[in-house]
């Protein structure tokens, strides 16, 4: 069986890649980061250090690697023989890779059985974007494409910290992962990967997952910013940062409680599990990886616009939400392209324009007003 993987990263090797190993893919790695697809090319094996508790180091071999850039026909060679396509590129980037994705799907002969293809990306339905995006770029001339590839949405769950300069390849994780994948669209023939969870309904898993880990995750790292901390477990070590973080994560629990029907003691393990996690100490995670990219983490479905505009059309009035949001409004790091555009955009729009650019809010939206006057603060503040 053959896997080719895109992204080479923190959750494609730490994660993504270690998985398919396991489940017996011999996996190639694509990648447009040269040195790390030459060293990746020339290594036979690298480890991905489980750290915490039931800490363990696992050792992922058997792989290759081809730079999707300079080596765009050998990976659509590889795809036109390969058994599943994954993604860990980051959900912008994916209509980058959806052509080449498009043009392995157009070489595979018809005898062989619809390619595989799921995005691994923090996003709600990332795999039907992708998809979209490879409808976009599909070459009608080369037949129906429902019949030589079929799309799973997935919901990854894994933190993979960047590594530290000089770690080689090997990659540093948490233990706990989460891989649930949506069954249905394989009709009988999904893939066997052990690690994963295979569902037949899976939009609650993927709300679950962004608007309890992620929002939790980027409430810790834009609150833990505003404290001047650093590392991740520091932030959550903060009694004031650690208070508003699991606010935040009460309102979140409420509406996905709400519209899900979870059982709430269920959900409310599922915040203790996620918010412990966020304390390792072992894990070397920045407040400047997980706020990385906040116009994409402040877009209309994502981890704080989502679950505040589901409760504010519930009739609810998000506070701690807003918080967060507020907070995230602060996140002005000078290396991150987003976090420059964003100040850029408090300063150039006024309130109300820049409310409909950053969230895609309607100005009739119940939580509109709100945001609004976080912007009108922030400005006022310059
Ligand atoms: N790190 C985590 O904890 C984690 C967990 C779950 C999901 N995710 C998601 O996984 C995705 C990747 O995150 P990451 O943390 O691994 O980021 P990363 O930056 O470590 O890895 C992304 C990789 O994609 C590569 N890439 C960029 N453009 C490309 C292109 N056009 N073609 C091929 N490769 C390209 C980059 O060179 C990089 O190696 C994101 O959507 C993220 O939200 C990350
Ligand atoms: O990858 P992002 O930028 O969407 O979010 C940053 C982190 O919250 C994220 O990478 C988590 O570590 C991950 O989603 C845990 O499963």
């Amino acid at each position: 069986m053959k896997a080719v993987h895109f992204g080479a990263g923190n959750i494609g090797r730490g994660f993504v890649g270690l998985l398919l190993h396991e489940a017996g893919y011999e996996v190639v790695f694509a990648d447009v980061a040269d040195a790390l697809i030459s060293q990746l090319a020339s290594a036979s094996s690298y480890e991905v250090h489980e750290v915490g508790e039931n800490a363990a180091v696992k050792t992922v071999s058997g792989f290759r690697a081809l730079n999707s850039g300079t080596e765009e026909v050998a990976v659509v060679a590889e795809i036109a023989t390969a058994d599943l396509v994954t993604t860990a590129v980051g959900p912008h980037i994916l209509k980058f890779v959806a052509p080449v994705i498009a043009r392995g799907i157009a070489g595979r002969s018809p005898s062989l059985a619809p390619l595989q293809v799921m995005a691994c990306e923090n996003a709600i339905n990332a795999t039907d974007l992708l998809h979209s995006e490879v409808e976009a770029a599909w070459d009608g001339a080369a037949g129906d494409l429902s019949s030589a590839a079929v799309f799973a949405n997935t919901a990854v769950d894994r933190i993979v910290p960047n590594q530290a300069p000089g770690q080689g390849l090997d990659v540093t994780v948490e233990t706990f992962y989460e891989w649930v994948i949506d069954r249905t669209p394989f009709a009988g023939a999904a893939p066997v990967i052990p690690g994963a969870t295979f569902v037949d309904e899976l939009g609650p898993y993927i709300e679950r997952k962004l608007f309890t880990v992620n929002t939790g995750h980027a409430s810790a790292a834009y609150f833990g910013y505003g404290a001047g901390l650093e590392k991740i477990s520091d932030a959550m070590a903060d009694a004031s940062v650690a208070a508003r973080v699991r606010a935040v994560l009460e309102e979140t629990k409420q509406l996905l409680v709400a519209k899900h029907g979870f059982v709430e003691a269920e959900q409310e393990a599922y915040v203790q599990k996620i918010l412990s996690r966020f304390t390792n100490p072992y894990l070397p995670d920045t407040v400047n990886r997980v706020g990385r990219a906040p116009l994409r983490k402040l877009g209309r479905h994502e981890r704080f616009i989502g679950p505040a505009a589901e409760l504010a059309e519930r009739g609810i009035t998000p506070v701690a939400l807003l918080d967060a949001m507020s907070a995230a409004l602060r996140f002005d790091d000078g290396a991150d392209d987003e976090a420059v555009e964003l100040a850029r955009m408090l300063s150039e729009m006024d309130a109300a324009e820049a409310v409909e650019r950053i969230t895609e809010l309607p100005p009739s939206h119940p939580l509109f007003p709100q945001v609004q006057k976080l912007i009108e603060d922030r400005k006022a503040e310059a």
